[in-house]
This record gives structure tokens, C-alpha cells and sequence, in this order.
């Protein structure tokens, strides 16, 4: 099922001050535009790596679910680790059918890459809040 490591997601009060961060002390200087996901309730930035990403978040509304997160951690922290999956409704069934929590409904919704997405609760994966990615057609590793 799990397949390479897609992005690890960082919530940050500010994108653009987390992109300076990561430029000057990390030398990371690729950084794409920041785009707004209003469905998802966050404002997006990737920040790419030889073998992955940084997927920095900001909360974007009153509902974002990254608030709670924000307000115990107001310096920002690591989110969340997404993997990527070829299947994401088998992946999501057979998780449930070992007994984890998909988050939300449990209906995948299309995540930042534009492919369908799920949340693992993090009491079922040791504490880490686990986000599975469908691999993107035609990108299979
Ligand atoms: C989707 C666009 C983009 C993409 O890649 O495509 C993204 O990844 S956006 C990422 C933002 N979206 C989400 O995170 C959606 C899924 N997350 C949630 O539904 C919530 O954040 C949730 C349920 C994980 C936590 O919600 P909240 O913080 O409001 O609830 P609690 O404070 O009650 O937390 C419950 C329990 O979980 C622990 N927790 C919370 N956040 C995290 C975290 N990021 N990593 C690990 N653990 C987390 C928290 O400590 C509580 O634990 P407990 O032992 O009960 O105290
Ligand atoms: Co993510």
C-alpha cells in the first residue's frame, strides 16, 4: 500500500515568512506561488526537495483545521505526513477494515496536488497525522 513520501506538511502562521526560513537557513530555493485551497481551509506552499516536498499551511478561514494546531503550537510545527497510494479507496478500506479512523466522512476530497486525499486519525498511527495521496496518473514509482 504505501508507496514514496509525497510532502511533509508544516503549519506555519505565514508562508512567506517559513519560505524565507527555509531559503536562507536551508538554502531551499525553489518555492512555488502560494495558491488558497478554501475547501480544504488552508493557503498552500510547496517548497520542493531533491526527493520530495515541504508543504507549508497557513490556516485560510474561520474553519480551517489547523487552528487548534496554530493555537498549541503559535510557532507553527510539523503537521502532517502524506504518502502517496495507487488506490486511494482500497487504501482507505482496508485501513478501516483494520480498524483505523479516516477522518471527515471517510470520502476522499482532492488535496493540494489535485488527486484524491484522506487523513488517517493520529491515535491510530502512533501519534502522527498520516495523509494519504493518491499517486498521480501516469506518475507511478
Ligand atoms: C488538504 C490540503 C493539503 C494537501 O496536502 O492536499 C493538506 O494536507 S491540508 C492539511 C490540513 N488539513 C487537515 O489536517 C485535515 C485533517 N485534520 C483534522 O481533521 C484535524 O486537524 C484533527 C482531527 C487531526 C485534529 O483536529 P483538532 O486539532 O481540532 O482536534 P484536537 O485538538 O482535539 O486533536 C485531537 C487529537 O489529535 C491530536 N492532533 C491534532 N492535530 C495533530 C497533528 N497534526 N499531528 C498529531 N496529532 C494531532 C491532538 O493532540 C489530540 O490528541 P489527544 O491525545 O486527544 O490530546
Ligand atoms: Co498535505
Amino acid at each position: 500500500m504505501i508507496g514514496r513520501l509525497n510532502h511533509v506538511g508544516v503549519a506555519t502562521p505565514s508562508i512567506e515568512a517559513s519560505v524565507a526560513m527555509y531559503r536562507d537557513l536551508l538554502g531551499a530555493t525553489k518555492a512555488h506561488t502560494p495558491f488558497d485551497l478554501p475547501a480544504q481551509g488552508v493557503r498552500v506552499c510547496f517548497v520542493d526537495l531533491p526527493n520530495s516536498q515541504v508543504e507549508l499551511i497557513e490556516p485560510l478561514g474561520d474553519d480551517s483545521p489547523i487552528h487548534g494546531f496554530l493555537a498549541k503550537n503559535p510557532r507553527g510545527g510539523q503537521h502532517h505526513v502524506c504518502f502517496e497510494v495507487d488506490d486511494i479507496l482500497a487504501a482507505r478500506d482496508a485501513l478501516r477494515a483494520k480498524g483505523a479512523t479516516i477522518l471527515g466522512t471517510g470520502e476522499p476530497r482532492i488535496g493540494a496536488h489535485g488527486t484524491p486525499i484522506i487523513f488517517v486519525h493520529p491515535k491510530d498511527m502512533g501519534g502522527v497525522l498520516v495523509e494519504l495521496m493518491e499517486t498521480p496518473k501516469g506518475e507511478a514509482h
